[in-house]
């Protein structure tokens, strides 16, 4: 038994080499990895954990045992005169703290001070310094030979092909080179442009620019270099060695070699853990990319005695961040129609997890962005996800594809309702269905968008009711789908529904099967925007909503498949627990009947409002606001000119024109007929009566005002004869305080000044103090 456990370990063991040193030779040969780092970091610590557990399996030539690269033979070997090493990883907080704990117990000093410097992702590079002139440049290759890219490293600015001041007699310099990011994006652009393969991450950009068989190739690359250390040094007469690490640097600085601004001497567990959240907050915001923080006992005399392992020294460690770039299979490339009509592809992938949240979807923006990054369905990719933003297809991964990859084709027609797609030009191509009126695709994102707090503010009509309303057969078919991805299903009755065992079955079969396992759909009960206001509790009453809930214990479901119906969840990035899709029907649904009532309020927002929510194309809360406080009314609106609305401040001639030929078409015209028969304000009571309400007050507005931007709010008051602020103090009358309002608001209550929300700041507005109880 024991044996045969030992022989399964055996067998995995030697699956494990084979698959790093492939990776090793795709990432440090080829510079084009076929592993994304985060698997390969993964393998790499399985491979180490079984080791430790079987020491007898590790051989001298084992991966854990040796630094990754080899020398090409196109290039002239170099033997380096010290070994050129990696660095031992760590993966979280507590180990780093664990590692320096052994430090401290290792040297019996608590507290040691530490370089803290980030972990430059590019290529690593030997420079020879003779006499202070610059005689030969080599990759770390194995460590102990690199590849001798002396010309290309010439060529690079930040690397001085001499030192100034008193310089030893030989020293080797090692930096790290890279591929500044910002000239990334275009630089691969440029090879798909010309034909060539595209670099996965400006690592491998870096790394296949510096071992260019020609020179003056590297020389056309934006390459960079910063340096981390040195390895052989001969004094010479002259020159004093620092004793610190960061002496080092100091001395480098002076000979013009260009250093790391972001490394710090600190001490102590706290200083060092605050400076790595530090540095991860500023990630983005550096010209290299950095997937760590190198931490390093600062004292030489330390660092001498500790020593290092075969591969690494001791008295260092890479506290690596959580992975941002990972890699995924795209499924299809599907397309989607916005709210005006616009028709964007977008990614399905593999679920990864990247950055913290699971990635299903990414947008890809139009077809010339499909072709710029080169993609095929079927491909594996990059798929980033830099901190908050939006995932993003970065590159396709060009040596995994085996030719069963398709190029993906944009539709001639709209995918909701098969009207042919038109072309309109704004720098790309973007293609629109000009149905407007009747695509069901664009009825719900416009409808969807009424509820918008920058247009009527309904709480309760965001996208997943919409959908509910417009096009309940779509969100039962996303529904079907999560079956199908093995999602359980529960319906109001409590009935748990699962797909076993579907998965031979060809995905169309296992769509029919999940499909029939659900209710029968339901017909919209809203089939365009006109007739919203006229819903009435006995219209939606039957509604069924899906919605996904997560389970807790149960694996991690996939939030983005459900974005599409589910915003807010999605928002709230509730990712812990299996999605269980429940059905829950309008009585049980206060959704519904909530959005009710809250349209009724919002019958009367302000004309403002009413504009914005029309989705008139150019027409957003600025331009809305400028085009009522000077018109007031829809029909004043409809019978102005170009020219009348168009000298209105922040109100353009495109908007003008925008604004009028929205008003020739008869739809439109019917919604604001019908809109108006069920109630919603068309007309604003004139700017005389209400234009000295906040005289005499000065009103501090901070955060954010559902409807208005900054300056919009600052408008707003002074247009009604108050002082707008941007400062508390004992002079400020009223404080209106929205999400994101931080210390104003602290300092208004300290000082005894009153403070109201932003959803009373429309009643301020309309009746000064006494409208909000003052
Ligand atoms: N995707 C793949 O298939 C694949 C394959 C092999 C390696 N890799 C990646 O490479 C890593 C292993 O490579 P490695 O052995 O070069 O180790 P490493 O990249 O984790 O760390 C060592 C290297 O970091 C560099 N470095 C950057 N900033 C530094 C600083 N301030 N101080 C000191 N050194 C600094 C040095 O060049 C040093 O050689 C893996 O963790 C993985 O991320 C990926
Ligand atoms: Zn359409």
């Amino acid at each position: 038994m024991a044996n045969s456990t030992f022989e399964t370990t055996r067998d995995r063991h030697n699956d494990l080499v084979r698959r790093i040193e492939e990776a090793r030779a795709a990432y440090y040969d080829r510079d084009s990895p076929t592993l994304s780092d985060a698997d390969y970091d993964r393998l790499y610590r399985e491979l180490g954990e079984i080791e430790e557990r079987y020491p007898q399996l590790r051989g001298a030539d084992s991966p854990t045992a040796s630094v990754g690269g080899s020398v090409d033979s196109s290039f002239t070997e170099v033997r380096h005169l010290a070994q050129m090493m990696s660095l031992d990883d760590v993966f979280s907080l507590e180990e780093l703290a664990g590692w320096e704990e052994r430090m401290s117990q290792v040297t019996g000093i608590a507290d040691l001070p530490m370089t803290t410097e980030v972990k430059v992702d590019g290529l690593a590079i030997n420079l020879l310094y003779e006499e202070g002139r610059l005689v030969r440049a080599a990759t770390r290759g194995d460590g102990y030979v690199g590849e001798d890219i002396t010309a290309n490293a010439r060529t690079i600015a930040s690397i001085p092909k001499a030192l100034a001041g008193t310089v030893p007699r030989r020293v080797e310099v090692r930096g790290e080179v890279y591929f500044p990011v910002t000239a990334f994006a275009t630089f691969n652009e440029a090879r798909v442009a010309a034909g060539e393969k595209t670099f996965v991450n400006p690592r491998n950009a870096a790394a296949g620019s510096l071992r260019q068989k020609d020179p003056a190739q590297t020389a056309k690359r934006p390459l960079s270099m910063v340096v981390h250390g040195v390895g052989f040094v001969e004094a010479g007469a002259d020159f004093t060695e620092p004793t610190t690490q960061h002496g080092w640097y100091e001395q480098m600085r002076a000979w013009g070699l260009p250093v790391s601004p972001y490394t710090k001497l600190l001490a102590g567990r706290k200083a060092i853990e605050e400076r790595i959240a530090q540095i991860g907050q500023a990630r983005h915001d550096l010209d290299h990319e950095i997937d760590g923080v190198v931490v390093k006992i600062d004292d030489l005399a330390l660092q001498r005695s500790l020593g290092a392992t075969s591969r690494a020294p001791r008295w260092a460690a890479a506290y690596k961040f959580p992975p941002e770039e990972v890699h995924t299979r795209l499924l299809d490339i599907r397309v989607q129609v916005g709210r005006t009509g616009r028709v964007t592809p977008y990614g399905v992938m593999d679920t990864v997890l990247v950055s913290g949240s699971n990635v299903s979807r990414a947008t890809l923006h139009n077809a010339q962005e499909v072709a710029r990054k080169g993609v095929l369905i079927g491909d594996l990719v990059v798929l980033r996800k830099a901190g908050d933003v939006i995932p993003e297809i970065v590159a396709p991964v060009e040596d995994a594809r085996n030719g069963s990859e398709r190029e993906f084709a944009m539709p001639t027609a709209c995918p909701s309702c098969g009207t042919l797609l038109v072309e309109e030009k704004e720098g790309d191509v973007d293609l629109r269905c000009p149905n407007k009126a009747a695509c069901p695709a664009q009825i719900t994102e416009r409808i969807a968008h009424i509820g918008a707090r920058s247009a009527l503010d309904i709480e309760g009509l965001g996208d997943e009711a919409a959908l509910a309303l417009t096009q309940p057969e779509n969100n039962r078919d996303q529904v079907a789908a999560a079956l199908v991805a093995g999602h359980a299903v529960v319906l109001e009755d409590g009935t748990r529904l699962e797909l076993a065992d579907a998965g031979d079955l060809p995905h169309a079969e296992q769509l029919a099967t999940a499909d029939a396992m659900l209710p029968e759909p339901q017909a919209p009960v809203l089939t365009a925007e006109s007739a919203l206001f006229d819903l009435r509790a006995e219209d939606v009453r039957d509604v069924m909503v899906w919605r996904p809930t997560t389970v807790k214990g149960e694996p991690t479901g996939d939030w983005a498949q459900v974005r599409y119906f589910w915003t807010k969840a999605h928002k709230a990035k509730r990712v812990k627990g299996a999605i269980v899709y429940e059905q829950v029907s309008s009585t049980a649904s206060k959704m519904l009947t909530q959005m009710l009532d809250e349209m009724e309020r919002a019958k009367s927002q302000p004309l403002a409002r009413v504009l914005v929510a029309l989705s008139i194309r150019h027409v957003g809360p600025t331009a809305a606001r400028a085009l009522a406080d000077a018109f007031h009314s829809m029909d004043a609106l409809r019978a102005a000119s170009v020219e009348e609305l168009s000298v209105v401040e922040g109100v353009g001639e495109v908007i003008a024109r925008s604004l009028l030929d929205w008003f020739t078409v008869d739809w439109h015209l019917g919604v604001l007929e019908a809109w108006a028969r069920a109630g919603v304000r068309m007309a604003d009571e004139p700017q005389q009566a209400i234009s000295d309400v906040l005289a005499g007050l000065t009103i501090v507005v901070s955060g954010a005002m559902p409807g208005y931007d900054r300056e919009g709010a600052k408008e707003a008051i002074t247009s009604r004869g108050g002082k707008a602020s941007g400062s508390v103090s004992k002079k400020t009358s009223l404080v209106v305080a929205g999400p994101g309002a931080g210390s104003k608001a602290a300092k208004a209550e300290s000082l005894g000044v009153p403070v109201i929300t932003e959803q009373q700041f429309g009643d301020l507005l309309e009746g000064g103090l006494a409208a909000v109880g003052l």
